[in-house]
């Protein structure tokens, strides 16, 4: 099967300004694919590209097949995007709300079980202007994913979600990923990118610093490890090891069992992406 991106030499410039600067990508079907980077590194204008809502100066671009710069209304129906939230049609409630997008559709998804997947279901008569923030970006999701679409792009989609709804939300993903739906996902919370991404790319002044899976960014999997524990009269011993089981093994025979505070610990997906995106200012 072709893929659902393919980015090649794709370049953006506003005025002096190299938003894009040569990006590289491709991203299969069914993949949750996640873009990293700090504010201002050109994930969105990266992303608009894709979606068709941004001109490109350079590179080419497939996205479902086709080039997201002649798009067509069928192209776009097979698209979901759940973009920054709008503040559009207070005074309609949640089922009007997803009722009305879900008309945009050709095949769209039941509106009632949409808002059920997004946990609106007692919200379902609330008008818009009635719901907390976290609640109003739940209704951007379920707009998102209410044309049933192949390719779903998602900007940011849990900031200002307590925990609760975030684990939710992340469910939901995961669940549409596993019927296959495509995923773009853009991210500031390493955990989100951790649990939903197949791949993370690390971007930064326009350009993609690394592509990997989140355990292996970075040579994350393979890094030292830290052994800490507990030494008796002593206090926290920490090891640097290349081969911690053995480290632990060692450990667990000379106390004869349990080590007393205990923790084997590698870089976590932060401290990587932290320091590739240190290693470029
Ligand atoms: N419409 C615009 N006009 C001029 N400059 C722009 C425009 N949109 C973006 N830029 C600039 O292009 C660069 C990339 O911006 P972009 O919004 O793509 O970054 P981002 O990675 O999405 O950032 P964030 O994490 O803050 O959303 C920035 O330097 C930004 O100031």
């Amino acid at each position: 099967m072709s893929s659902a991106v393919r980015v090649s030499g794709l370049a953006k410039r506003y005025g002096e300004v190299r938003a894009v600067d040569g990006i590289d990508l491709e991203i299969e079907r069914g993949e949750v694919f996640a873009l990293l980077g700090p504010n201002g590194a050109g994930k969105s204008t990266t992303v608009e590209i894709l979606e068709g809502h941004r001109r490109r100066d350079a590179g080419r671009v497939e996205v479902l097949g086709h080039d997201p710069g002649r798009a067509t209304r069928q192209w776009r129906a097979r698209l979901g995007i759940v973009a920054q939230t709008t503040r559009e049609a207070p005074e309609l409630t949640v089922r009007e709300m997803v009722r009305h997008f879900a008309g945009y559709y050709p095949r769209p998804r039941d509106p009632d079980e949409v808002i059920e997947a997004v946990g609106l279901t007692d919200k379902t008569r609330t008008r818009l202007a009635g719901l907390s923030g976290g609640q109003r970006r739940r209704v951007d999701v379920a707009l998102g994913i209410v044309g049933d679409p192949e390719l779903l792009f998602l900007d940011e989609p849990t900031t200002g979600f307590d925990p609760e709804a975030r684990r939710a939300f992340w469910e939901l993903i995961r669940g549409l990923a596993h019927d296959g739906t495509t995923i773009v996902l853009t991210t500031h919370y390493m955990e989100e990118a951790e649990v939903l991404a197949d791949r993370v790319a690390v971007i930064a002044g326009g350009r993609i610093l690394a592509v990997d899976t989140p355990r292996e960014l970075g040579g994350r999997a393979t890094e030292v490890a830290e052994v800490s524990w507990l030494e008796p009269a002593e206090g926290r011993r920490t090891l640097r090891a290349a081969s911690p089981t053995q480290v632990v093994a060692e450990l667990a025979e000379r106390f004869g069992g349990e080590v007393p505070g205990l923790t084997v610990a590698r870089p976590t997906l932060e401290d990587v992406y932290l320091r590739m995106i240190g290693e470029t200012q």
